[in-house]
């Protein structure tokens, strides 16, 4: 599990440390894990460092000394070095050392700006040391300018490898918050602790791959502000069956969604749930709908009663429910049942406060706006996506539910505070049908949860939540491998991923 920090909790972390006067050591520890996983991309990308053309932007502060001493690093090594100075200071010692490795130094100015765009875009790294923990709002300035001709490159996929020193400068380090413009990058070297802002918002779509680099920060941390599960977390999340078990120990999952208007939702919940594996599915809704989820999936048991007359460890209410009244029924009264119970897309309308923690929430930005809305919170859709920490954080507390938040980077947000961020969803994964999977996985890991109420910690189902995330986001990687992800069709990638991740490797996908 990667444990993440607020860049204010970090800048406390270093300050008994800096007190003792080892902010040098501490600076030669980043800069080294800067170089070397510098030098690592820069040599997988053209066999070597000797002779690479390495730009450094440098803005005034420690995040400009690290960048400078990681490139006079990679001078040693014989790469071309040239340092851009986006402040009329630098850190006296980091430039002393990248001059005295043969760096060639210049000072951006308004007038040199395009001209010094240009040439960064030939080089082939930049490393961005213009503002770390202690920058504050977006870029401004001539670097601005530079900043927006390398974004401007790599969405056209040319331009030079970027790596971000610590974060990439501009994103606020405490919520990824990013004010105007930042620098993206291919590569995010971070110290001492993952940042906060790099696991949410526009800051985790702009830090590329993160790399943390210890030193030695540990003991002086406390608690992380946020989480991202890893592989090797889900297995003591997903569902195994033992010998002794039988359907109904395994967990019986309910599922309240689909309509005459949209079946397809109640057929891609139910499938999702049975490929991540369940005691039972009861499916409840339309006749017609339930004809067709006994073609798809035989193994379901389908009626058309209500939630206090089935008997179920968890709930599956709302996606594709559309204006149908009993489905909406169904829905308020999963809410109110006391049981786990994931509300997705059209039961999130009817949402209250009041709820608990095991009632998982499932708004897109867009769908979160027209809850908080009712919770009397006036947020856009952009004001969400640009903080969605704060927004996924505050519908958890108003509501006394789990919010999982969906988007680029997937958020669970427990009421009591705890923050998971699942970032391994590939775009091909934002189309219809993506909610109604999720939905499906996520209610097949509440059901199957075995957890004994006593040993239930603040944020279980924001974890349990997030699990799901990460094997869906997993499972459309998969797929994506071959072509667009279809929702309907990810069943196979759900299983295969659920039998590696319990142990039980069964099929490799190329
Ligand atoms: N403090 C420490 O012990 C360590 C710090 N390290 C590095 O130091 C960084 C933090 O260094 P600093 O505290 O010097 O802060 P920064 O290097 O982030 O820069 C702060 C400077 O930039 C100016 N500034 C802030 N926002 C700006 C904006 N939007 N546009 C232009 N200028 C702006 C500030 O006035 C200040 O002078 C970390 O991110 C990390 O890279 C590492 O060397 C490890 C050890
Ligand atoms: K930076």
């Amino acid at each position: 599990m990667i444990s993440a920090y607020t860049g204010t909790a970090v800048r406390r972390a270093e300050t008994p440390l800096l007190a003792e006067g080892r902010g040098g050591e501490l600076m030669q520890l980043a800069a080294y894990g800067l170089y070397a996983a510098t030098a690592d991309r820069l040599a997988a990308r053209r066999g070597r460092i000797y002779g690479a053309a390495v730009t450094v932007l440098a803005g005034r502060g420690n995040n400009g000394g690290d960048a400078l001493y990681a490139a006079a690093r990679l001078a040693r090594r014989g790469a071309a070095t040239t340092a851009v100075l986006t402040s009329h200071t630098a850190h006296p010692e980091a430039l002393a050392a990248f001059r005295a490795q043969g760096g060639k130094v210049l000072a951006l100015t308004e007038s040199n700006a395009a001209a010094l765009a240009g040439a960064a875009l030939g080089a082939d790294a930049v490393i961005d040391g213009v503002l770390g923990t202690g920058g504050s709002g977006g870029l401004r300035g001539p670097v601005r300018l530079l900043a927006e001709t390398l974004n401007a490159a790599r969405l056209q996929g040319q331009g030079p490898l970027v790596v971000a020193c610590d974060l990439p400068s501009g994103v606020d380090a405490d919520t990824g918050q990013v004010e105007g413009t930042c620098l993206r990058a291919d590569l995010t070297v971070t110290f001492g602790a993952v940042k906060t802002g790099l696991l949410a918002g526009p800051g985790a779509a702009a830090a590329g791959e993160i790399r943390c680099i210890d030193i030695g920060l540990g003991p002086h941390l406390g608690a992380p502000s946020a989480y991202r599960l890893q592989a090797k977390d889900l297995a003591g999340l997903l569902p195994v069956p033992t010998p002794a078990d039988y359907k109904y120990s395994r967990g019986v999952l309910g599922i309240a969604a689909g309509s005459d208007t949209y079946p397809g939702a109640a057929l891609m919940a139910t499938g999702a749930a049975l490929a991540t594996g369940v005691g039972m599915v009861r499916y409840l809704g339309p006749g017609a709908v339930a004809r067709l989820i006994n073609l798809a999936h035989p193994e379901a048991v389908c009626g058309s009663g209500t939630v206090g007359d089935t008997h179920v460890q968890a709930w599956v209410a709302g996606p594709g429910a559309g204006n149908d009244e009993d489905q909406r029924r169904r829905a308020s009264d999963a809410m109110a049942s006391g049981l786990p119970a994931v509300i997705d897309a059209d039961a999130i309308a009817a949402v209250r406060a009041g709820l608990h923690p095991g009632v998982v929430l499932t708004p897109h930005a867009g769908e979160l706006t027209a809850l908080l809305r009712s919770l009397g919170e006036d947020a856009s859709r952009a004001d969400i996506e640009a903080d969605p920490i704060r927004y996924a954080r505050l519908a958890a507390q108003l509501t006394g539910a789990t919010v999982l938040l969906k988007g680029w980077a997937t958020l669970a947000a427990a009421p009591t505070g705890e923050l998971y961020s699942q970032a391994e969803a590939t775009p091909w994964l934002a189309t219809a049908g993506s909610g109604d999977t999720l939905a499906g996985i996520l209610g097949a890991l509440l059901a199957t949860d075995r957890t004994p109420d006593t040993e239930r910690e603040p944020g279980h189902y924001a974890r349990l939540a997030a699990a799901a995330a990460h094997l869906h986001g997993r499972a459309g990687a998969l797929a994506a491998v071959d072509g667009p992800v279809q929702p309907s069709l990810l069943e196979p990638q759900i299983r295969s991923l659920v039998a590696n991740l319990t142990g039980r490797p069964r099929r490799k996908f190329k």
